[in-house]
């Protein structure tokens, strides 16, 4: 168990007649950052719950730190519910003091670690604020602080970045690589990819209640070809020719020179198509290789239109980063 704290076999939980989740089978490794990714309704939470035992699933085997139900180890586990919420009258160091108690932590001691992470995540203003009084950011702050303040062994986190802004979500990234770093294990699910991209060690896309794919993003990279940026002269028909090229796509029309997106087919070597490019007297300018992101990997592997709201969460989160440098 010591190497894998969460393990999952055939797992299938059903409502009645409609299967939430089919046939489910991963486990998470000791130390690593493991992304749960899915459109909506894909059965991300119906899955975590299940790993905490909230619900229970209808066949299969789970072992959470070598235990069959979450709820003996609930000490040793931080879990961030997809559905937030403080006690409103409750002041936000007294929050987190009260869950850190109730995983085990002394009274005194639970409010020194309080202070401290509310000073540490540059709240320490808000330490006697009623929960009521913080903004929906804020608040979702101070209960992430909640969720970690027993210094757990495992996080599980259900959309922790939904509601931040992106400097907020930028310090939520921090916070889980440090995690890691700490020796933690963390397992959190996401629609924004980019986060995913960051932070995963390993993720698994799942849709309609079916594993899609589980593994690195290099190994997702494997699977698809690769992608060129070139610059040149020479017109798209000149490219779309050479072998191994299976898309050509106008990026930008400068005029003189034009941008073009190259797509390779499925193990075509790019320092091949160079070469072809230059005997066919061909000029670029620009020459660069990218493989696929996870975006595109998520849409191909879970569908079209259940990614576009990420999308324009991942182009509000790039705007957000390049302002917040
Ligand atoms: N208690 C329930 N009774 C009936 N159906 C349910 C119940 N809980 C979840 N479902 C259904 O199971 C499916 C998976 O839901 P789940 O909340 O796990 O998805 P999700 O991947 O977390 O989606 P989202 O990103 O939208 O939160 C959905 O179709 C949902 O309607």
């Amino acid at each position: 168990m010591t190497d894998h704290p969460v393990q999952l076999e055939n797992i299938t939980k059903r409502y009645g007649a409609f299967t939430a989740v089919k046939d489910l089978t991963f486990s998470v490794a000791k130390g690593e950052i493991y992304g749960f990714l899915g459109p909506n309704g894909a059965g991300k939470t119906t899955t975590l719950r299940m790993m905490l035992d909230i619900v229970r699933p209808s066949e299969g085997r789970i072992c959470v730190l070598g235990s069959n139900s979450a709820i003996s180890v609930r000490r040793r586990i931080g879990y961030l519910p997809e559905e937030r919420g403080l006690y409103r009258k409750m002041k936000a160091a007294q929050s987190i003091a009260y869950f850190a108690q109730l995983r085990g932590l002394s009274g005194r001691d639970a409010k020194k670690k309080a202070y401290a992470l509310l000073e540490e995540f540059g709240l320490e203003d808000f330490a006697r604020s009623k929960n009521e009084a913080l903004s929906k950011g804020m608040a979702q702050k101070v209960q992430l602080l909640a969720t970690i303040a027993h210094e757990p062994e495992l996080l599980i986190l259900d959309e922790p970045f939904s509601g931040l802004d992106p400097i907020n979500q930028q310090t939520l990234e921090k916070l889980i690589a440090d995690q890691r770093a700490s020796g933690r294990t963390i397992i959190f699910s996401t629609h924004v990819m980019q986060h995913a991209e960051r932070l995963c060690d390993r993720f698994l896309i799942i849709a309609e209640g079916e594993k899609r794919f589980e593994g690195t993003l290099s190994e997702a990279r494997a699977r698809y070809g690769q992608r060129l940026h070139v610059r040149s002269t020479a017109p798209a028909a000149a490219f779309e020719v050479l072998p191994g090229v299976e898309a050509v796509r106008l990026e930008r029309n400068g005029g003189e020179e034009s941008d073009y997106r190259i797509e390779l087919a499925d193990g075509a070597d790019p320092q091949d198509f160079l070469r072809q490019a230059v005997a066919a007297g061909i000029v670029l300018t620009r020459f660069e290789q990218a493989g696929a992101t996870l975006h595109d990997i998520f849409v191909d592997l879970a569908g079209d239109e259940a990614s576009a709201p990420a999308h324009d969460q991942e182009r509000a989160f790039a705007r957000g980063a390049e302002a917040a440098e």
